[in-house]
């Protein structure tokens, strides 16, 4: 049996700096949060064909473990890895919850191609790997490389360590999901003319906790808070839509540092 752990994160700032192709470009600090993961297990058996226990209400093809394995299997034409699915099942804990700006889908992809990169010995380097990746999501490069911080930027493949002490972070999710494609499709019909790019030259190298405590606006820290808010207004009825608290991805989590 074989085991790893998916961690979420957030973004402690996120600031859209263009439009390519389809895709916003950005500029977000990404932490990792050590307290909430999934886990994903390989679990001996005999199966028929690949499965994934543990994903209930998302269909195995759109699954982003299920995306990972095609993609996987795709590149490396290994039969070991094809073999190694034939004798174990894929078993998922959830714990981040779904359409909460946390990455968990991402963050489950990536674990999972880091295990078979590992059980299975398939010997694909980290940045290919990154790269595989980036085409399941935009926010599989940085769990692949798996640091607790990073500048990320492009549309989520650049990724750069960053040394910084670890937050103990509060995380609130409401009952609302956020639907990215929804957020950023509102970000850019009501609020990508408006972007500046000036307006947070150097936010990459201040600490995360000090980009807490003297930015502070969350609409400020997070271009796509905004976006969140028109489509799903009811956002700003929570209690934590309130000074102190700040808002992860494309929403719907609210996080805080905890004393
Ligand atoms: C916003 C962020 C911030 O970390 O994540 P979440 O907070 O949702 O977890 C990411 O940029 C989300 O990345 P991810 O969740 O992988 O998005 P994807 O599945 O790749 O994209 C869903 C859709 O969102 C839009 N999209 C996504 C990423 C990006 N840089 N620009 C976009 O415009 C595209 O329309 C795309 O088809
Ligand atoms: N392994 C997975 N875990 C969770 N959701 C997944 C997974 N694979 C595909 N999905 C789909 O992706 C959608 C968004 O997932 P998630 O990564 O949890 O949210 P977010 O993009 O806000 O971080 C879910 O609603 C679900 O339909």
């Amino acid at each position: 049996m074989y085991t790893i752990n998916a961690h979420a994160k957030v973004n402690i700032f996120l600031k859209i700096t263009g439009h390519k192709e389809g895709y916003h470009t950005l500029i977000s600090r990404f932490m990792r949060v050590d307290d909430l993961y999934d886990t994903i297990t390989f679990e001996p058996c005999i199966a028929e064909e690949f499965s994934i226990e543990g994903c209930e209400g998302v269909p195995l093809e759109s699954n982003t473990i299920y995306k990972a394995y095609q993609s996987l299997k795709k590149y490396t034409k290994d039969p070991k890895l094809e073999n190694f699915f034939k004798h174990h099942k894929v078993i998922v804990t959830k714990r981040i919850p779904s359409q909460a700006g946390l990455g968990g889908g991402s963050s489950d992809a990536a674990a999972f191609m880091r295990l078979c990169n590992e059980v299975c010995n398939l010997g694909i380097d980290t940045p290919t790997l990154s790269q595989l990746g980036s085409q399941i999501g935009a926010d599989l490069p940085f769990f692949i490389q798996n640091y607790p911080s990073a500048n990320v930027s492009g549309f989520g493949e650049i990724v750069e360590p960053f040394e910084e002490e670890t937050l103990h972070l509060e995380l609130f999710t409401p009952k609302i999901g956020c639907d990215t494609t929804v957020v950023y499709k509102t970000f850019k019909k009501h609020l990508l003319d408006d972007i500046t790019l000036c307006s947070f030259t150097g936010w990459e190298k201040i600490d995360s906790r000090t980009l807490l405590e003297t930015i502070a606006d969350p609409i400020i820290l997070n271009d796509l808070y905004a976006a969140a808010l028109i489509a799903y207004p009811e956002l700003g009825e929570v209690p934590q839509a309130k000074e102190g608290w700040f808002f992860s991805g494309s929403g719907s989590t609210f996080f805080r540092i905890k004393n």
